[in-house]
């Protein structure tokens, strides 16, 4: 039920400033691959710094290099990075093994994953999946998570993203995630702490049936 805000496409001091208006409604601070292409490592370490309290994601997107990528992102302070589902299953088991060792957390990302790759990768029980509807085809297909695929993995933790905003709550929660990750529904509102309140509150409106 937790709610990630996505940072991205931003400088690390805007997205500080992002994350402390909309740090009381969200649960999990990701800091987005753009910033960590953009910035590198630094991104994940000055985020980390100013909100050692709460969870940070490292969206590393690794694909390869996995105990190379996942060991700087969780030295930098990351709590959980992610991995592709695509990439081969060796790099992915890396990752797990590179968080388990350090005490942290996957995210298996399913962009464009295969029916086949997705049934190998149902083992890794102890990851995080997130269905995601990459930018791309949010803006040149109009690709929303309300035309994604309506069943539910059979995986114990969900996550959701990829262009959540206040309307796809409802279909959301029919997945009952663990995680949505919500990015440019908050961060580029004109009042992000009041677009992140409404988010917070109509997901735990919807989730739990009751008024917050
Ligand atoms: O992984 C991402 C981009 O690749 C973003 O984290 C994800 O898409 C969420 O951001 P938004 O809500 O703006 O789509």
């Amino acid at each position: 039920m937790k709610i990630q805000l996505a940072l991205d496409r931003m400088t690390i001091s805007e997205a500080i400033e992002t994350a402390k208006e909309a740090e009381q409604y969200v649960d999990l601070i990701e800091v987005g691959t753009s910033l960590i292409k953009e910035y590198g490592v630094e991104s994940i370490s000055e985020i980390k710094k100013e909100f050692p309290l709460k969870p940070v994601l490292a969206d590393m997107k690794t694909f390869d290099n996995a105990a190379y990528e996942f060991s700087i992102a969780f030295d930098a302070g990351a709590d959980m990075a992610t991995v592709m589902g695509a990439a081969p299953l060796v790099t992915i088991e890396t990752c797990l093994k590179v968080a388990e060792e350090n005490g942290k957390e996957v995210m298996i990302d399913l962009l464009n994953v295969s029916s086949e790759q997705m049934q190998r990768l149902l083992s890794y029980t102890s990851a995080v999946f997130c269905e995601h509807v990459s930018k791309d085809e949010q803006e040149s297909d109009n690709k929303t998570m309300e035309k994604q695929n309506k069943e539910r993995l059979p995986v114990d933790r969900l996550a959701l993203a990829g262009g959540i905003a206040l309307s796809s709550l409802p279909m959301a929660a029919e997945k009952n995630p663990e995680i949505i990750v919500v990015g440019s529904a908050i961060t580029k509102a004109a009042n992000i702490q009041e677009a992140a309140k409404q988010m917070y509150t109509a997901w735990k409106t919807i989730r739990t049936g009751e008024n917050v």
